[in-house]
């Protein structure tokens, strides 16, 4: 079963043509509600999956040095406009206690979280706190670098600007050195 309701998201791609002064019985906008539906389908389907459950598939393996995945890209979309953001994710983390995820996981993670309206600071605190939360590692930090379509295309038209944020958990707070490896890995 569908997750949105197509039929609403209709209506309102509907009623939004009309209100801009749209025909949307012509032909080239016939199927456009439809589409628009089957779109948000697709991109907001983080909505229905929760983060952590990705970081719940554990390896044993006494590996606590650095583990980073770096040029994650995502597109999300920014919930003060719905228009897209999108970039890179960078998210390294220190494992303890015998345990690794699986690399992918941290790329799902991703997923899950900016398949939704977003803000691009909650998608960074987000991945870091669920790592936290299901993998108790001695640190985690994730840096997040974005373009916001709603800064280029439309209001204060700033192309090629980027936004970056990071969240810092655990060994990572009080360890410089520590950060400044994984910035030093995510720029090579
Ligand atoms: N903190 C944060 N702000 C964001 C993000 N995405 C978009 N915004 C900002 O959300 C703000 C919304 O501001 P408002 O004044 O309510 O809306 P607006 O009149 O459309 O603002 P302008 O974009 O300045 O034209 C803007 O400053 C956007 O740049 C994000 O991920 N994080
Ligand atoms: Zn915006």
């Amino acid at each position: 079963m569908s997750q949105v309701d197509h039929a609403k998201i209709e209506q309102a791609v509907t009623l939004i043509l009309e209100a801009i002064g749209e025909d949307p019985d012509r032909e080239g906008l016939e199927d456009t509600p439809k589409r628009v539906a089957r779109m948000y389908e697709e991109v907001f389907q983080g909505l229905h999956q929760d983060p952590k459950e990705h970081f719940k598939t554990v390896f044993g393996e006494d590996h606590e040095e650095l583990v980073l995945v770096k040029d994650i890209p995502f597109y999300s979309m920014c919930e003060h406009h719905l228009v897209p953001f999108f970039g890179k994710a960078h998210i390294g983390y220190l494992p303890q206690g015998g345990q690794v995820t699986g690399l992918s996981k941290l790329a799902r993670a991703v997923e899950a979280v900016t398949k939704r309206p977003q803000l691009q600071e909650r998608i960074t605190s987000t991945i870091a706190d669920s790592m936290v939360a299901t993998l108790n590692p001695r640190g985690v930090i994730v840096i997040v670098e974005a373009e916001h379509m709603c800064m280029t295309m439309r209001g204060v038209k700033k192309p090629g600007s980027m936004t970056v944020t990071s969240a810092v958990r655990g060994a990572f707070r009080d360890d410089a050195a520590a950060r400044s490896e994984v910035m030093a890995l995510i720029k090579q």
